[in-house]
């Protein structure tokens, strides 16, 4: 129980806080008055509640344990499995050669011959018990060296397993708030636990085998002393679990808080939040609350230490009256005349190296079970990781998918996986034709990004269908309806590599010839990328991360300019752009609209921007309202209506010529 009770893993599961909770109206609220915040979530029916439910989840943990072991390397894990079985037979043979060299001391004692008289017949015990006994070092020193070089192939297979179920999950997955959570679990415990696993499995079974050859050995020395043996087992046994069981009731209570402490030392640590939360003044606010949190868990752990103490405390005076009992037992069996003294000795050292193996496996037993229940996570997040999408019912490509003539929406909503019952996409219908171009406008939060995704093939539709040219999408092949889509999006992702790598991230694979040198200059000029590459301590070359040594960070404007290059660098049949010149100065704005109207030639190209001014040309505007389309034309059209797209482009007008910003 050490292992668990010095320093207890942080917990992943969910139950009643613990704590004081902050006053009703207090500035604490801030952070903890939101619903569903994500340190609540978590499995409900994880609770341990009782020994059986605890054994259960231990016992599901150990098969997919051994699948991995299997899948690493199974003759190393039959391997060392041998080398301790035969080191444990040979530890036995030690135990009963060893007596019977003892009782031929005792005999020649007793006789009064010579020792070297009497061991004269016992020169093979003697041969025996030495090869026996270096046999089992040897046998020991085998299973550390395989253990050894088991470990760090089982890490590395683990930690793909991982990535690439991560990597298989389609997106929607990811704006599930549980799906992430599971997925942070699996990599912040189970992972880290996974490392453990093999020295946990030598450990057990070495253990249980040197329990089971010192209790054969006892068996062959006196039958009666195996009770015995189980007597000195069990409050060893029993303290240890009972320990256990107070650890993960802790874990379960305290679960919310700990959560809690973490997302404020997140943001105190983190470099995003750090401007804002001194611009805000908030730093005094997050210390109080830290202080807070950490006192509830302060008092919360000292319950627990205090608990897990006096277990051990009972557990210890148990054992010593059970060893104690065990000794009497000896000295009574041998008072009786029924075991030689010989013997006795043999079984107190039996006896001694049988606790030890006790000790051991309890030990063992405890850190898997609490490792198990951390495995469990990793196990079922890489078990159950979904498919590719589209993958299911995907048609049989033998010939590659061409760019589609016509992309068309019919009856599609929406509704993202954390919010199933809140669509923020509702019945669109629409169709766009290859070399159209297509505008997506409307207020914040009316839908534009999410309906760009579909249209890109990021989302499947949860109602309705989004056909490639009258096929629905769902029977293609999503990578390949990918390789002919590019989406710019409204938060392009900052590559942490060099400003080059972030370019040519948006097309990987292609060979490096003198058309793709051109491809690349093309691309960094239209969006005037390589203004920022020129700027740069190692021009092109240059890193991009904070993190690394030498590495530089860019403004949002001159990341932005990357994000375009990437996407022009990328091309597509279908080319989707959100928003991509909103952090970008007026002189690398025009560029991009100038390569825009370029592409528009060439390219179906689905443009969302909240300047109604850069949508005037496109052939067909839809104005979204509250996930719907509520009005559908071209610029002339929809001023011709009259409708909200006119007001806001007139009140946009009216600021831009200095008028007053009132709402149209
Ligand atoms: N990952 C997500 N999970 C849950 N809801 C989301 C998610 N992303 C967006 N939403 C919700 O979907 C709705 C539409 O969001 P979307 O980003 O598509 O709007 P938008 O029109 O692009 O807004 P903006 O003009 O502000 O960029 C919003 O109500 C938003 O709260």
């Amino acid at each position: 129980m050490d292992g668990a009770a010095a320093t207890p893993p942080a917990p992943e599961r969910t139950s009643p806080r613990v704590g004081p909770a902050a006053p009703a109206g207090s500035d604490d609220d801030v952070f903890i008055a939101t619903d569903n915040p994500y340190w609540e979530l978590g499995d409900a029916d994880t609770s341990l509640g009782s020994f059986r439910a605890f054994f259960r989840r231990v016992a599901s943990a150990l098969p997919p344990v051994l699948a991995l072991l299997r899948r690493v390397g199974p003759a190393a894990v039959v391997s060392v499995l041998a080398c301790q079985l035969l080191a444990g037979a040979l530890w036995a043979l030690t135990l009963v050669l060893g007596a019977q060299l003892l009782q031929a001391v005792l005999d020649a004692q007793a006789l009064a011959r010579p020792l070297s008289q009497q061991l004269a017949g016992h020169y093979g015990t003697v041969l025996g018990l030495g090869a026996a006994y270096l046999g089992k070092l040897a046998l020991d020193a085998a299973a550390e060296m395989l253990r050894a070089r088991l470990s760090p192939t089982l890490i590395a297979t683990a930690e793909q397993d991982f990535v690439d179920a991560c990597l298989r999950a389609p997106l929607q997955r990811f704006d599930d708030p549980e799906f992430v959570d599971r997925m942070h679990r699996a990599r912040d415990r189970g992972l880290h636990y996974v490392e453990s696993i093999v020295d946990q499995v030598v450990a057990l079974s070495g253990a249980g085998i040197g329990l089971v050859s010192g209790g054969l050995a006892l068996a062959v020395l006196h039958p009666a002393l195996l009770p015995v043996l189980l007597l000195c087992l069990l409050p060893q046994a029993w303290s240890a679990i009972r320990a256990l069981l107070c650890v993960q009731s802790h874990w379960d209570q305290s679960i919310a808080l700990s959560r809690q402490g973490w997302m404020l030392q997140d943001l105190a640590s983190q470099p995003e939040p750090a401007a804002e939360l001194r611009a805000l003044q908030m730093e005094p606010l997050l210390g109080a609350r830290h202080r807070r949190v950490s006192e509830a868990l302060r008092q919360s752990l000292s319950r627990l230490k205090a608990g897990i103490a006096r277990t051990k405390a009972a557990g210890a005076v148990l054992s010593g009256v059970a060893q104690g009992m065990a000794y009497l037992w000896l000295l009574l069996l041998v008072d009786r005349g029924s075991l030689a003294p010989a013997l006795a000795g043999a079984a107190a050292l039996g006896m001694r190296t049988s606790l030890d193996a006790v000790r051991q496996l309890v030990h063992a037993l405890d850190q898997m079970m609490e490792k198990a229940l951390y495995l469990d996570d990793y196990f079922a997040f890489v078990r159950h990781a979904p498919g590719v999408p589209g993958e299911p019912g995907a048609m049989p490509t033998a010939a590659p998918l061409t760019a589609p003539r016509t992309i068309s929406l019919h009856g599609v909503s929406y509704a993202y996986a954390g919010a199933p019952d809140r669509p923020v996409l509702q019945d669109i219908d629409l169709t766009l034709h290859q070399g159209q171009t297509l505008a997506l406008v409307g207020e914040n939060g009316s839908g534009k990004s999410t309906l760009a995704k579909l249209l890109a093939g990021l989302y499947e539709p949860t109602r309705g269908r989004l056909c490639w040219d009258g096929i629905d999408c769902r029977r293609l092949d999503a990578r390949q309806r990918l390789a002919h889509t590019l989406i710019v999006p409204q938060h392009p992702l900052r590559w942490p590599y060099s400003a080059e790598q972030n370019v040519r991230l948006g097309r990987v694979g292609l060979p490096e010839d003198a058309a793709e040198a051109l491809r690349f200059r093309a691309a960094v000029q239209a969006a005037q990328a390589d203004d920022v590459a020129a700027q740069l301590p190692q021009g092109w070359k240059t890193r991009l991360n904070r993190l690394f040594k030498g590495g530089i960070e860019l403004s949002s404007g001159q990341w932005q300019r990357l994000a375009v290059a990437r996407g022009l660098y990328r091309d597509a049949a279908l080319t989707i752009w959100d928003e991509p010149t909103a952090p970008l100065d007026a002189k690398a704005e025009a560029a991009v609209y100038a390569s825009l109207a370029q592409l528009r030639r060439e390219r179906t190209v689905v443009l969302i921007t909240h300047r109604l001014a850069s949508a005037q040309t496109a052939d067909c505007i839809h104005f979204l309202r509250a996930g719907r389309i509520v009005e559908s034309g071209t610029h002339a059209e929809l001023m011709a209506l009259g409708g909200g797209y006119a007001q806001l482009y007139a009140l946009q007008a009216r600021l831009a010529e200095g008028g007053p910003p009132t709402a149209a």
